[in-house]
């Protein structure tokens, strides 16, 4: 019951729905007692031969009215208790993507894709069922079943009644043993198919990977493994279940003999008429119904309760990336400066930033290069709210990052993450994803710039040519040239490129570079490469090692000093020299 309790906030807000609905199930109930009561009153007519065509008439016409009321209100409760809970389930899976979207990309590292996808599937549609159908097996085994119990026992035999319910309490403590085994294995069947969710994800997306090392079979056995653990599961579960119902035909049989065999002697004696036996053995019959529903009941609620603990657990994990009560609502614009003592991943005891001091005057763009590791994501991704830096460690236009409300400051960031995603639409829906308004003529502008534009109307399609599953593939530079498009559509304050040219030929890099400085001037740009010509122009470069800025200055500076950023740049040329020789 504790579940039901827990979804209080749902019914009380749909309340009038449900009290509405759980009257119409009550009327109905009363008017089903109506059919078994003309039955027996009619036996008895025949058995002491005063029925007439009057009588026999009347009695059937009050029956017809009852059937038809009960086929209306059984369709209008439908609608306010079936109806409201597929209310629940979309609300919920609103909340739950909403607190999805909030999560900081820490929560994704940690929670997999497969379980999520569970929680939002099979998990919403065990809550909407406790809501909809578990409503409807409680109030029907309670309100039916009491209603047929008091009829029998009032307007019939309360001895017979007691004699022949004499089985039930051990109905109802199996079935509430059932329960909770049952509550056990689904949990535990639940979890094994997000197992299985992951593992499918994992084995699709690393396919490629899995073949080029000749892992196919290995793989094929695993997921064969998990798949039976998931029907090993699920035949726990089914185990139990299958147990609900025969146990209550037993139980209703052996009702079924002692209401036959005690109410034979009733009769004998005249305690009762051979009509009301009738009556008593039909309405018998109606409370097959109310117990199945009853066993049901739990069985739902057992199935719910797992499931609405696991969406809670999920709801309740909090993001650290939060809005402050009273936020700044203009977007952010000016100079970044940043002054990092020391940043740590949540969970982590390496330091993965410390002692970084810069500064970036609007319009600037900012080269950023290092090893792998020495920070340079980590670095961006505190500059866009992705993880939580100290108080005041970046302030943009003289405010600090987080006084701003988080929705508003992303729409200063343009982002051109190192994994670049296409979704499956048009090109030009790709492109258009970061500002809707966008006409035809800007989209292939910012096609232009990014220097994808001739790529795409070379395509059969054009613009209109879908890309994902069924559509076209694209190479990794042509999804990295459409990610950047994507961002100049948007034209942002601040602009990010994280390693986003890497699979873009020099020349087109040029261009695509060329491009930025001319439609960029007055805001800022980042770029991130492990390519030292990409940065040759950049007002600034920072050179990153061990998680801080070891060298900061322009590319004529930087090969004065030189450090490690001339360094670089040598080796790279020799680099080019080689392959140049070679070729
Ligand atoms: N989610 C995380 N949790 C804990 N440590 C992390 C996490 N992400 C990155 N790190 C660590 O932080 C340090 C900096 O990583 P970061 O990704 O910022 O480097 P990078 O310079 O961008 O590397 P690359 O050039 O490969 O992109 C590394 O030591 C890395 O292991």
């Amino acid at each position: 019951m504790r579940a039901f309790w827990d979804l209080r906030w749902f019914f009380w807000q749909e309340r009038f729905k449900y009290s509405f609905g759980i009257l119409l199930l009550i009327i109905v109930a009363l008017l089903s007692l109506l059919p078994p009561y003309v039955v027996g009153v009619v036996v008895d007519a025949i058995e002491q031969n005063r029925l007439t065509t009057g009588m026999l008439a009347g009695w059937m016409g009050a029956m017809i009215a009852a059937g038809i009321c009960m086929y209306v209100l059984r369709y209008i409760w439908r609608i306010m208790i079936f109806g409201s809970s597929l209310h629940l389930g979309r609300t919920l899976r609103y909340n739950l993507y909403q607190h999805f979207t909030r999560m900081s990309s820490d929560f994704f590292g940690r929670k997999r894709t497969g379980d999520l996808m569970a929680h939002a599937t099979n998990d919403i549609t065990a809550v909407q069922m406790m809501a909809g159908q578990g409503v409807l097996t409680i109030v029907d085994s309670l309100v039916m079943g009491g209603f047929v119990v008091l009829a029998m026992a009032v307007g019939i035999s309360w001895q017979l009644t007691l004699i022949t319910l004499l089985p039930m309490p051990l109905m109802a403590l199996l079935t509430s043993w059932y329960g909770h085994l049952l509550h056990q294995r689904f949990g535990a069947a639940q979890q094994s198919f997000s197992q299985l969710n992951n593992r499918t994800q994992e084995s699709i997306s690393g396919v490629k990977v899995t073949k080029t090392f000749g892992y196919e079979q290995e793989d094929i056995e695993a997921f064969d493994a998990q798949s039976r653990d998931v029907v090993n599961k699920n035949e726990r579960v089914a185990r139990i279940d299958a147990l609900f119902d025969p146990t209550i035909t037993l139980i209703i049989g052996v009702c079924y003999l002692l209401a036959i065999g005690f109410g034979a002697g009733y009769v004998n004696d005249g305690s009762i008429t051979i009509g009301q036996l009738t009556t008593f053995s039909v309405y018998l019959g109606m409370l097959i119904w109310p117990m199945l529903a009853f066993g049901w009941f739990f069985n739902i609620i057992e199935r719910g309760h797992a499931s609405y603990d696991r969406i809670r657990d999920l709801m309740a994990e909090r993001t650290d990336i939060t809005d402050q009560k009273a936020g700044v609502e203009d977007v952010p614009a000016g100079a970044v400066q940043i002054d990092i003592d020391e940043f740590y991943y949540p969970r982590s005891e390496t330091k993965a930033l410390h002692d970084i001091h810069a500064s970036v005057q609007p319009g600037q763009t900012i080269g950023i290069v290092g090893r792998t590791g020495s920070g340079k994501t980590t670095l961006l991704r505190l500059l866009l709210r992705e993880l939580k830096s100290g108080d005041g460690a970046i302030t943009i236009g003289g405010t600090p990052a987080e006084a701003y409300y988080l929705d508003t400051y992303r729409l200063a960031f343009g982002n051109v993450p190192q994994e670049h995603f296409l979704f499956s639409m048009t090109l030009a829906d790709n492109i258009a994803f970061s500002n809707p308004e966008a006409t035809q003529q800007d989209i292939q502008r910012a096609a232009g710039l990014a220097a994808i534009h001739d790529d795409i109307v070379a395509l059969p399609y054009g613009y209109a040519t879908a890309v994902g599953e069924r559509g076209v593939t694209l190479s990794g530079g042509q999804k990295q040239r459409i990610s950047i498009a994507r961002a100049l559509l948007q034209n942002p304050e601040i602009l990010i490129l994280d390693d986003a040219l890497s699979a873009v030929d020099a020349n087109t890099e040029q261009q695509i570079l060329e491009a930025l400085k001319r439609e960029r001037r007055g805001k800022t740009t980042f770029i991130v490469t492990h390519r030292m010509s990409t940065v040759k122009e950049a007002d600034a470069v920072w050179v990153m090692a061990h998680g801080t800025i070891v060298e900061n200055g322009s590319h004529r500076a930087l090969m004065e000093a030189k450090g490690i950023y001339a360094e670089m740049v040598k080796r790279e040329e020799l680099k080019a020299q080689v392959e140049r020789g070679n070729r």
